[in-house]
């Protein structure tokens, strides 16, 4: 892969760039695995960053981001629009429409939006929008406003896609459940893998997931949660052990219910950039039968994103 480009932005300081030469990973991923958690960020000079954004990443372009699919051996992907472009869809858009059907997008509307664009966006390969409530990504936006948008998506077929921290769940427990579509949780709700995996705030999670049979846990980002490592450099062939009993237990016990990807190009991370090869590596320590590899990967992401592919199947 070639070098990042920043255009004439700045990034923000300390930022750190995605991987350039990823390995290729030990574990084969199952035929028709999707990466259902990626980004593109601009290329800026193209597809300008928000003005209301929290930070300014370096450039990650749809190319970069189908190149890195082919190596890891990914079929498709589920672009998710990242915050730094705020409301402004066009980057993610475009990248959906030159795949040639094979990436879906999750997209960031508000209330404002029209019918014909909701239908623009679905023509293109949107199936969601994500609601982001992880406060040094984004301004708060009132619930109500966030409610009038689930309804009129969930007339579309889509679904919601929420962010938010382990310790603001009891605070938004009401208005995630009263969410009518179904409703994927990033990153496991980013919970504190320093605390015990049967303590309270891994528990409350549990139970939002088994009392609600809509809701859906993305089982990514090891490399955001983890705080002990190790990391997912230098052949790493067990990366992240911290992390690795909070997700197989998601994937152990909601196998349908469970997607996974990548993060490419992975922003804001502080402490290190993975080697995206490795963390594909990280998918049999979390999902270790191939019958739940396959649900992971294959089906529960084409159920959810090309339905039409998979009805009747
Ligand atoms: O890539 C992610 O899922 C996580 C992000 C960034 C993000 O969500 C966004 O910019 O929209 C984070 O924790 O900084």
């Amino acid at each position: 892969m070639s070098k990042p480009t920043t255009g004439d932005f700045t990034k923000t300081a300390g930022w750190l760039d995605w991987y350039t030469s990823p390995s290729t990973p030990k574990f084969r991923l199952p035929a028709g695995a999707v990466d259902a958690h990626c980004h593109v960020f601009g290329p800026g000079a193209e597809f300008p960053y928000a003005p209301e954004r929290k930070y300014t990443p370096c450039d990650a372009s749809k190319h970069e981001l189908y190149a890195l699919r082919d190596h890891l051996g990914f079929a498709r992907n589920v672009i998710v629009q990242a915050t730094c472009h705020g409301a402004d869809n066009r980057a993610m858009v475009d990248a959906c429409l030159s795949s040639g059907g094979k990436a879906r997008g999750v997209a960031t509307v508000k209330r404002s939006v029209t019918d014909e664009e909701l239908q623009a966006l679905h023509a293109a390969g949107v199936r969601g929008v994500r609601f982001n409530f992880v406060k040094r990504l984004v301004d708060f936006t009132p619930k109500d406003e966030l409610l009038e948008i689930a309804e009129r998506i969930a007339r579309l077929g889509w679904h919601v896609v929420i962010y938010f921290e382990a310790v603001d769940l009891p605070e938004l427990w009401d208005f995630f459940t009263a969410l009518p579509t179904t409703v994927v949780v990033d990153h496991m709700g980013r919970p504190d893998v320093s605390k015990p995996i049967d303590g309270p705030e891994f528990e409350l999670f549990l139970k939002f997931m088994r009392e609600h049979p809509n809701v859906w846990s993305k089982v990514s980002c090891p490399e955001r949660l983890s705080v002990t490592g190790p990391k997912a450099l230098g052949g790493e062939q067990a990366a992240y052990q911290d992390v690795v009993p909070f997700a197989r237990r998601v994937v152990e016990e909601f196998p349908d219910r469970v997607l996974w990807g990548t993060d490419w190009p992975h922003p804001n991370l502080k402490d290190h950039m993975p080697d995206d090869g490795l963390l594909v590596d990280f998918i049999p320590h979390i999902a270790p039968t191939p019958e739940l590899q396959q649900k992971l990967l294959v089906d529960n992401p084409m159920r959810l994103y090309w339905p039409e592919e998979t009805q009747g199947a």
